[in-house]
């Protein structure tokens, strides 16, 4: 009875060997086959006699296999896995595992073989695939901003759309890029557009000003400090700016404004990827990706030695110019189309531009670029009665021809002064609307703010007149 329970069991195990999908190929410990089953040969590529004349050496030795699972389990005598390529190419996960006699030495190697050449196959074809995908996705990208549905970033013109694909493929990576180009561009917008398409999209954005923070607090606002670093500090301390980004991106706009002083500082954390806050010794380490824009020629500060060559070099990995809006004038019509419709939908309204203001739009300058453009349409939006907006709408300085034309008042009964005052308030009105604010203005024309500031309050009753 118990015979013929072994003589079933070792059936069993025959034929669960034979079918199984994997290779089994049993060994002493000279490397002698005892067992090779069905699956074995098939994927190896070997005859059963080759294997059961030869030790696993010579098999090695003749190149039936690349290297051997069974020598390094007899070496190390502990369980050991490699990838082997058979003779028939292909490439196999080996497995040997070691049994014991009673006195410790090897007995038998089990080496369980599994065919991975159609895995790897997959993987390259999976890769293949992924990277299709995502030249699609930058594909599907172009096509929304081309047509402006939906995209809040509108790019129809060559130039854009040469800037996008650009930005699309240094988002996967994670080079540090500089953006130049004449204010309100749209380097901001094109920083926050990098960000959301990169791997750290659901990281933090973190935009910096480097022409708004005082030189004094520039280190503490950028690396933080630790309690009682200085007076006046918060008592539990405060995490930087460059902290607060980690994970994310830290956009550092108008870099061409930062402080020398703080320049070497901000390359070594560039550099190292690592700050220590004001009166702290810990060292943190920083793992986010830098962009840096600016409105001022760089390499020029450089030269007049405003800015350090090596902080330069560091941030300028990726140039990325976006260019004026009168050289990209595709633009216009698809932003202002964009801007009207999200205004009316916000106000209730239904206007919308003839064509002889759509052409005066069109052929206008735009010194101020696109956000001088969204000052112009929500300005007549809001300031028209008629649901058609037509020439007369539209504010003084875009009919009166090209941009840099003064309005040079006519010889009336005004006096020398009132109009001296006209003409000045309608140049810190236009600077302001062009800079964006009253800080950049006055960074543009070489004043302080102050002054624009109290010279608007005294004209404010030219200013409503213009
Ligand atoms: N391609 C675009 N599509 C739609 N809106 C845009 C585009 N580019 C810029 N804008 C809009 O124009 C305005 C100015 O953009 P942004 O602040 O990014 O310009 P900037 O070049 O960074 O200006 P500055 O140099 O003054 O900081 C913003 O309101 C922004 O939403």
């Amino acid at each position: 009875m118990k015979k013929l329970d072994i003589a079933k069991e070792v059936e069993i195990l025959k034929t669960a060997f034979e079918s199984s999908y994997d290779g089994i190929h049993i060994l002493d410990s000279d490397g002698n086959t005892l067992y090779i089953n069905s699956a074995c040969t098939r994927i190896e590529g070997i005859s059963k006699e080759e294997a059961m004349n030869r030790t696993i050496k010579e098999l090695v030795a003749n190149g039936v296999y690349s290297e051997s699972v069974t020598l390094k389990v007899l070496e190390t005598k502990a369980p050991t896995t490699i990838i082997q390529t058979a003779k028939n190419g292909s490439q196999l996960l080996s497995t040997g595992t070691p049994t014991f006699k009673e006195d410790g030495s090897i007995d038998k190697v089990i080496v369980n073989s599994r065919d991975i050449t159609a895995l790897n196959e997959l993987k390259r074809e999976l890769s293949v695939k992924e990277e299709l995908a995502r030249q699609y996705r930058v594909e599907l990208e172009l096509l929304k901003k081309e047509h402006g549905k939906q995209a809040d970033l509108i790019a129809k013109s060559p130039a854009m759309q040469k800037i996008i694909r650009l930005a699309l493929n240094v988002a996967k990576v994670d080079s540090t890029v500089l953006i130049t180009g004449e204010s309100g561009v749209g380097k901001g917008v094109l920083a926050e557009f990098i960000h959301n398409n990169s791997a750290c999209a659901e990281g933090p954005f973190i935009k910096i000003d480097c022409s708004s923070i005082p030189e004094s607090l520039f280190e503490s606002e950028l690396f933080g400090y630790e309690k009682g670093a200085f007076t006046g500090a918060e008592r539990t301390g405060k995490a930087g700016l460059l902290e607060l980004a980690n994970g994310g991106t830290v956009f550092l706009d108008e870099i061409g404004e930062m402080p020398l002083s703080m320049q070497p500082k901000l390359m070594r954390a560039i550099q190292h990827r690592e700050i220590v806050p004001v009166g702290g010794k810990l060292v943190k380490k920083l793992d986010l990706r830098i962009i840096a824009a600016t409105n001022v020629d760089l390499a020029q500060k450089v030269r007049d030695k405003e800015f350090r060559e090596d902080l330069y070099y560091r941030l300028n990995v990726v140039p990325i110019r976006i260019p004026a809006l009168r050289e990209r004038k595709e633009d216009i019509l698809p932003l202002i189309l964009r801007l009207m419709e999200k205004l009316n939908e916000h106000y209730g309204f239904h206007k919308h531009l003839t064509e002889e203001v759509k052409d005066t739009l069109l052929e206008y300058e735009w010194p101020g670029n696109i956000r001088e453009l969204e000052n112009v349409i929500e300005r007549i939006l809001v300031s028209t009665q008629d649901d058609i907006i037509d020439s007369k709408s539209l504010p003084s300085h875009l009919t009166r021809g090209k941009t840099g034309d003064f309005p040079f008042y006519k010889m009336t009964a005004e006096d020398y002064k009132t109009a001296l005052a006209k003409y000045d308030a309608h140049l810190l009105k236009q600077a302001v609307q062009e800079a964006g604010s009253i800080p950049k203005a006055a960074q543009k024309l070489g004043v302080d703010a102050t002054t624009i500031r109290r010279k608007m309050a005294r004209y404010g009753k030219l200013l409503k007149e213009e």
